[in-house]
């Protein structure tokens, strides 16, 4: 659908307005806290970080290595990159230590065989990582409000005791925008997450922690939440796989905030890892009794399925037109799935997409079946009671003195000027969309669709570009699973990515497409040993920075 004329007006005013705002918030705005003149992670030496989750847990099963070993590997990593990314904000280290102790004394002990393990433990002596939001025992779970320094979960959240039924081990908890909403990992409890390819870009949000600490190598496996994007954007912008389950299959219990009024339907809990391989077998547990409604253990034939190509949104003019980069990137993957499995990918356009933003944001704030309304931001952010005022906010951030981030803020302000009821068009946009895309996909359809407009923004860039996330959370509301893949690295050393998006509960045809991809493309790579031209160019001369 084209633009009309008021809209081309809209999207420059738009664009100029955000050129002059962000020159002015750039001399307002926080600096990453890391040493600034470190711009870039050590390349990882041990072999041991470069296995998947699965593979691990075969070795240790076999005692080829101890879980002592490979949490020890792990510990090491993250102390090595951490103070660089600032993505795990509270360890249990000797805890998961003693935890892999006691794996490899069972290991020892069992007379049943390898099968038995795996059968009962199929992550036994396996690392993994948790986004802060959710609570695991004995760790912080504020969710980055500062009003909530202090809380100590009790229990697990049912995901994360389920992985750890499953054997595996947590080292610790990871990094998340305040209340989960926003692209960015940045809180006034611990600051400032980075990217692990470039410490000046953002890692996304809001699971932008445990982005970050995946893509950085400090970990293999782990926990995120999305309800807009928050699993598929931490895990485009850090070249790792992700995916959003369909609705209502992994438990969202035990994380803060608690979905209201029809966000349960779209918040989504799920894995994020560095190898396609790891997706459906964490999937599998994370989804306990619930994962039998996906059929995982069929086969997928991949030369059977019908694949389609959306480049873009259509043109809606609140958000960013889509980076070159990734045009060409899923240009290329429909090449390679045309050549390699002989299939023929259609190009689509779907006029409705334009709408992505105004359907998420409608919805997000409908009332639930029950008719009570979505418990507001304002609310959430509300210190034991104390009302925040906005625009009182606003006035102490630019002095310092807020407990709160500029984005959290501007979200309460938008709030204000929210309507109570979606309009009747989006309600019809919405409608039609669904019902377009579940005929379109069915039980046999992958959707190829950019996973954002851009590469990893700059630090605070967001802020003027704050809709650009409606390329992720259409999906939440029509509750169709996704799996984000990484595609190899852009011109800046960058990761690119595409979005696999399929029908309700077909979950395992995008899973089995990202591990086609992964091979293709080569997956998740190092950011420590990524020569970019710049790099190569300053190496020649006896340097190794990137610039
Ligand atoms: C000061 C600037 C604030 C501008 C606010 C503009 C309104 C944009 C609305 C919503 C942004 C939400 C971003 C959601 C990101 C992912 C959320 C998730 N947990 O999955």
């Amino acid at each position: 659908m084209a633009l009309t004329r008021f809209e081309r007006f809209l999207a420059s005013m738009l664009r100029g307005a955000v050129g002059m705002l962000f020159a002015v918030f750039q001399l307002l705005a926080p600096r990453r806290g890391a040493d600034r003149s470190v711009r870039r992670l050590p390349p990882i030496t041990n072999p041991l970080l470069r296995v998947p989750a699965m593979q691990l847990a075969r070795m240790i099963r076999r005692r080829e290595v101890t879980s002592v070993e490979v949490v020890q590997t792990y510990i090491d990593r993250i102390q090595e990159i951490n103070p660089l990314i600032n993505a795990m904000v509270k360890d249990r280290f000797s805890l998961a230590l003693q935890e892999a102790a006691q794996v490899d004394k069972l290991i020892e002990e069992e007379t049943g065989g390898e099968d038995v393990l795996e059968d009962r433990l199929p992550l036994l002596g396996v690392p993994f990582t948790v986004k802060e939001a959710f609570s695991l025992q004995g760790m912080p779970n504020s969710t980055g409000l500062v009003s909530r320094r202090g809380v100590i979960s009790a229990t697990d959240a049912p995901p994360v005791a389920l992985l750890k039924r499953a054997g595996a081990i947590p080292l610790g908890v990871t990094n998340c925008s305040e209340l989960c909403m926003w692209l960015e990992s940045h809180n006034r409890l611990y600051g400032i997450t980075n990217n692990p390819y470039d410490l000046e870009r953002i890692p996304g949000g809001s699971s932008g922690g445990e982005g970050s600490i995946l893509g950085g190598g400090g970990s293999v496996i782990g926990v995120g939440s999305d309800v807009g994007g928050s699993i598929r954007i931490p895990a485009f912008f850090n070249g790792i796989f992700g995916h959003k389950p369909t609705s209502g299959v992994v438990s969202n219990g035990g994380q803060f905030p608690p979905p209201s009024g029809q966000q349960p339907g779209f918040l989504c809990t799920g894995p994020m890892c560095r190898y396609a391989q790891d997706l459906l077998p964490m999937l599998r547990v994370m989804g306990g009794a619930n994962a039998d409604r996906l059929s995982l253990s069929s086969e997928v034939d991949l030369k059977r399925l019908r694949f389609f190509s959306v480049p873009h949104d259509g043109g809606s003019p609140l958000v960013s037109p889509v980076d070159q980069q990734l045009v060409l990137a899923q240009r290329r993957v429909v090449e390679r799935l045309e050549a390699d499995l002989g299939v023929k990918v259609q190009q689509l356009k779907i006029p409705q997409l334009k709408y992505s933003f105004q359907i998420w944001s409608a919805m997000m704030g409908a009332p639930g079946k029950d008719g009570k309304k979505p418990t507001s931001f304002a609310e959430l952010m509300s210190d034991h009671g104390k009302k925040v005022w906005p625009l009182w906010e606003m006035a102490k951030w630019t002095v310092g003195l807020s407990k709160h981030t500029v984005a959290a803020i501007g979200l309460v302000l938008v709030e204000m000027f929210q309507r109570a009821q979606p309009t009747q068009f989006i309600l019809q946009q919405k409608e039609s969309l669904q019902k377009d895309l579940e005929e379109l996909l069915g039980t046999d359809g992958v959707l190829l669709y950019p996973s954002h407009p851009h590469l990893a923004p700059k630090h605070h860039h967001p802020l003027f570009t704050p809709f650009n996330f409606s390329y992720t959370g259409i999906f939440n509301i029509l509750g169709l699973p996704v799996t984000q893949c990484p595609l190899g690295l852009s011109a800046e050393g960058l990761p690119l990515g595409l979005q696999l998006v399929v029908g309700k509960q077909q979950d395992r045809l995008s899973l089995a497409t990202a591990v086609f991809l992964e091979k293709t493309f080569g997956g998740w790579r190092d950011p420590g040993s990524i020569a970019t031209a710049t790099t190569r160019l300053d190496t020649s001369r006896g340097m190794s920075t990137t610039t």
